[in-house]
């Protein structure tokens, strides 16, 4: 990694609280910030509204293509149903390489960034100076979600968000390309008992001590 551009990299599964951590890291150390997640949730979005099959290889390379990391609209791809979607498309190798390579150039845009998704201490940016990997039981996530959702004025069942994340989980952590997995050296952070506050304290203990060593 170039010495004068910083990189944190944030993966773990559905709902464990990357993004919100990520955006305070993000602010605390001066950095960018990157979801990943939405890039893959545009692809899916851009397919399902031109109702194309989500399987369908060159639409959704075409649409990667497309995808403009600044414009991507949280507000319009939070919907559960495109993340189940983004899962689908995110299994194609093709439309990786082309995430993968614009996420990469994001990553060394001076001061650096805070990235947070599925393989970006793996396979985005192995070089990350630090790198975590946050958790939380299931149950934990699919209860934040569904609260989430409810907050927002949706009705939906906590049964239906627990399966979806678990299946959605499944399907990430068992693709060939680019699987959900803790990188090698990153530190693991398990969130299940911890509120925002301590699980953004103890995620800052860990990078103080590793930008600390940093050559
Ligand atoms: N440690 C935590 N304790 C309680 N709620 C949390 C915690 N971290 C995140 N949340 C909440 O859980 C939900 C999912 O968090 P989010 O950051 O969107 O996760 P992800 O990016 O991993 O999908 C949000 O409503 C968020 O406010
Ligand atoms: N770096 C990434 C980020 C997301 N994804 C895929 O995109 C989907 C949606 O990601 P997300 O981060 O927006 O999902 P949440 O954890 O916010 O629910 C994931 O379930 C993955 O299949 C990926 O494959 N690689």
């Amino acid at each position: 990694m170039q010495q004068d551009v910083i990189t944190i990299a944030i993966d773990g599964p559905a709902a464990s609280g990357k993004g919100t951590l990520a955006r305070r890291i993000a602010q605390r150390y001066g950095l960018n910030h990157l979801d990943t997640g939405l890039s893959y949730r545009a692809v899916a979005k851009a397919l399902l509204d031109a109702g194309q099959p989500l399987e369908d290889e060159e639409a959704a390379v075409a649409a990667a293509k497309a995808v403009d990391l600044s414009k991507a609209d949280p507000e319009v791809l939070s919907a559960n149903e495109i993340g189940e979607a983004a899962s689908k498309v995110a299994v194609i190798s093709a439309v990786r390489r082309v995430l993968v390579e614009k996420q990469r150039a994001f990553a060394q845009t001076p001061p650096g960034a805070v990235l947070d998704g599925r393989d970006i201490g793996t396979v985005v940016c192995p070089d990350a100076d630090v790198k975590i990997y946050l958790t939380a039981d299931a149950k934990v996530r699919a209860e934040r979600r569904w609260r989430e959702i409810v907050a927002k004025g949706g009705n939906v069942e906590f049964a239906a968000i627990l399966a979806d994340i678990e299946q959605r989980d499944r399907r990430d952590m068992n693709r060939v390309d680019s699987p959900l997995k803790p990188a090698d050296d990153a530190h693991l952070l398990d969130s299940s008992k911890m509120d925002i506050d301590s699980a953004f304290l103890a995620a800052c203990g860990i990078i103080d001590n590793a930008l600390a060593s940093r050559k």
